[in-house]
Parts: C-alpha cells; structure tokens; sequence
C-alpha cells in the first residue's frame, strides 16, 4: 500500500511569528512519519526556522518553488542546494499559479525535477487542465503531456519517488472540488501514462496526490478513492485544527 502524503501549501500566506506558532501546535499531534507523510510548503523566507521548529518531529518542510542551477549569476533565485543545506526536504515544482502568473514551463519543471534528485529533494509536480480544457474534453490528453514532460529522462528509481500533484486549475481556491470519481480516474489515468514510459514496479510506487478545494469534510471521500495517494491542500492547511484533521484522514495502520 502506497503511504499517503499530506502537504500543505501556504502559498503567500503567514508571516513568520504565525508560521512558527503552526509547526509548534500541530508537531505533538501530527501521526508518525510511517503512517503518513505531512509536509508543510512554506515561503522561502520561513523554511529555514520552521526546519528548526519542526526538528525531532513527524512534520517535513518543503519549499514552493527552486531554481534548476547550483549557484551562480541568477539574482532573486534559489537553489535546490540552499534548500538541502538547511534541512528541507520537499520542493512543489509547477504549481498552476507558478505556470500562469510567472511564465514556469514544461520544459522548466523538467529541469527542477532533475535538479530535485541531483539533491536528494522529494519533488511534488503539479498538473492539471483548465476550465476550458475541461469544456473542450482535452483534460486527460494536457494532463498526459505535463506529466511526460516533466518526468522524461528519469530513471525508474527516480519516478518511484516521483510525487505527483493532479490540481485541476478550476478547483483551486473556487470551493469547487472534483467529484472523488473523477479525481480517481485522473490519477489514475496519470498513473497509466506513467507505466507508458517507466516500469510497472515504479509507476505503483509513485504517489499522485489531488489538489483543489480540499478540507476536511470532503478528505476522507478523496483518500479512499485506489487512485489517490495523498492531498496539496491550500486554503484548509491553514489553520492548525483543519490541517490536523487532514493528516489524520491520510493515516493507515
Ligand atoms: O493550489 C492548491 C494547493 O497547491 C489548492 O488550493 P486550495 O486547497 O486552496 O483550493
């Protein structure tokens, strides 16, 4: 059984007092790290205290976003190697709004995707089709192509470690989630384009998260779907109770 995984992404959110007071209050509460993986995605300038903070417990950093490079001549840029240096574990890569507002690529989550493992960082890659897309029937073909992209030249040791984040862009912060059918068969459907170019054994092992308008009345629905391995949560990680309540649905004996 693949074990789940509960991120949360603050996105712009907290201010760094707020941040620490989170990781102090949920870190005596959130189950162990064999039952399910809880990860908090903060901003840049959070990661390195909350690291701290979160130190000895079951809660696992992760960031929003790195460059592909080492080091070097890229100003207001960071490194997968600054971010291993202290501590995190974790990189969102391709989020939705990183796509839209801030012209990130295909071709540039593939980069980071590889930039990832050359750092021993957990990537979680972001896809997912658009309203129109969806209207025009094209969800499941943009979703094949982002998920080709970003994982092409990997090995299947690699894609085994693979976290993939199926985030339909019409149900992030709208309220309007997708049916747990349909997300099913998405990730699904991800895990059989994953199969068209890794090994059968890598493919199970990947775990394909659902994002949009997650909380926790609607959780437990999406985490018994065979298909759905973990939930990237915004809105409802905010707030210690309710980030609470998620990881605890994504616990397994
Ligand atoms: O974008 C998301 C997580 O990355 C989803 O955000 P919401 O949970 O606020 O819809």
């Amino acid at each position: 059984m693949r074990k789940k995984v509960i991120a949360g992404n603050w996105k712009m959110n907290k201010l760094l007092n707020e941040a620490e007071d989170f990781v102090t209050d949920v870190k005596g509460d959130v189950p162990s790290f064999d039952q399910v993986e809880t990860v908090v995605v903060a901003p840049f300038t959070h990661l390195h205290p909350l690291v701290q903070k979160a130190a000895g417990s079951d809660v696992k950093i992760g960031a929003q976003n790195m460059y592909h490079e080492d080091n070097g001549a890229f100003t207001g840029e960071v490194s997968p190697e600054m971010l291993k240096d202290i501590g995190v574990d974790y990189v969102v890569l391709g989020h939705s709004e990183r796509r839209e507002l801030f012209a990130e690529t295909d071709e540039s989550v593939n980069k980071k995707v590889h930039a990832s493992f050359k750092h021993n960082l957990t990537p979680i890659v972001c896809v997912g089709e658009s309203d129109e897309q969806r209207e025009a029937d094209q969800a499941s073909e943009v979703v094949e192509a982002q998920v080709k992209k970003a994982l092409e030249g990997l090995t299947n040791e690699q894609v085994q470690d693979v976290i993939i984040a199926y985030e339909p862009i019409w149900a992030i912060g709208t309220g309007k989630t997708a049916t747990a059918e349909d997300a099913n068969a998405m990730c699904a459907h991800i895990r059989n384009v994953v199969k068209s170019f890794a090994n059968e054994e890598a493919a199970n092992q990947l775990r394909v998260q659902y994002g949009g308008s997650v909380k926790p009345a609607n959780v437990e629905e999406l985490l018994g779907q065979s298909d759905i391995d973990g939930a990237l949560v915004g809105g409802a990680s905010l707030k210690a109770d309710s980030f609470l309540q998620l990881v605890e649905a994504g616990k397994h004996e």
